[in-house]
């Protein structure tokens, strides 16, 4: 997203700081973050996703009901297709999501020259690993057979290492690159290194990308009260499936509750964000070439 206001870069930092304050306090299990996760990405981290339906309707004209209902039908076939790839190809899922993941994620320093664009989206996902390498494998573990989740917390560490390098040594050579951008990357390798996984995810996607995915899509919006309030609907019925969805996991292998939310929330997020990053992706180029042309 284009130039963010500063006050999302402090938002992003004293929460995390939070985090780490609070965390080092209650020291919480894998059980309790899991927990965490779900009510956070279901309230925060959903809605900014929910938008894609007004985001559709300046991309196309979706009339009436009729429109919405096909776009959103066609939203959801993409997502379950997506879902039903995942149980067949879990390991190359995996490996699918992780890196649109970090592309999509690059789009929050949208504005900033590549190199520092791409070491952002490597440091989000990349981090954590690097620094909590037998956590992250054993999430993964929840998603993929344990070869493969082994085999993509390496890639990731080898990719979050990397990317450090050069973000280090382009903060030392390049004077130039020492801007409000990089100082979040700068707190994003803090968070990743100081806090268990799942928080910093919970403060990174809800706090950073969601916020500032919302605020940049609302401000672009005519309609921003029925933006609004159709994300918010959007949200409690995707919120719910994924209620029913862990519900039903859970009832094959009770006991297991954890893993039923990981696997909902992760494989949930990966089906939803293909559609998700093509709009978003639409929607920005359109808003630079609107920018250009004014
Ligand atoms: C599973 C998992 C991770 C990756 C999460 C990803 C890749 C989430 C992507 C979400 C997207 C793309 C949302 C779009 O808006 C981390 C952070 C490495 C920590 C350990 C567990
Ligand atoms: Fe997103």
């Amino acid at each position: 997203m284009t130039s963010s206001p500063a006050w999302q870069t402090w938002l992003f930092i004293c929460a995390a700081a939070f985090a780490v304050v609070l965390t080092g306090l209650l020291e919480p299990d894998l059980t309790t973050q899991v927990f965490l996760l779900a009510p956070f990405v279901a309230v925060i981290g959903l809605p900014h996703g929910a938008l894609d339906l007004s985001i559709a309707k300046v991309l196309w004209p979706l009339r009436g009901w009729h429109g919405k209902v096909k776009f959103v039908s066609l939203y959801l076939s993409l997502s379950a297709l997506i879902v039903i790839f995942w149980i067949l190809f879990p390991s190359a899922s995996l490996f699918a999501f992780l890196i649109y993941s970090a592309v999509h994620f690059s789009g929050d320093w949208s504005d900033s020259p590549t190199a520092l664009r791409w070491c952002g989206g490597a440091a989000t996902i990349g981090g954590p690993a690097l620094f909590h390498q037998g956590d992250v494998a054993h999430i993964f573990g929840y998603l993929v057979p344990e070869s493969a989740a082994n085999l993509a917390t390496s890639c990731l560490v080898i990719a979050g290492g990397t990317a450090l390098v050069i973000f280090v040594a382009m903060l030392i050579l390049q004077p130039t690159t020492r801007t409000r951008a990089a100082a979040e990357q700068a707190a994003i390798w803090l968070a990743a290194g100081l806090l268990v996984p799942l928080v910093y995810f919970i403060v990174y996607f809800c706090v950073l990308h969601s916020v500032r995915h919302t605020v940049a899509t609302i401000e672009s919006l005519k309609d921003r009260k029925d933006a609004l309030l159709t994300a918010g609907f959007l949200s409690a019925i995707t919120a719910l499936m994924a209620v029913s969805s862990i519900l039903f996991l859970d009832s094959f292998k009770a006991g297991l509750i954890v893993e039923s939310i990981s696997q909902t929330v992760f494989i949930g997020l990966a089906a939803l964000t293909i559609p998700h990053m093509i709009l978003v992706d639409r929607f920005q180029r359109r808003s630079h070439h609107l920018a250009e042309a004014l």
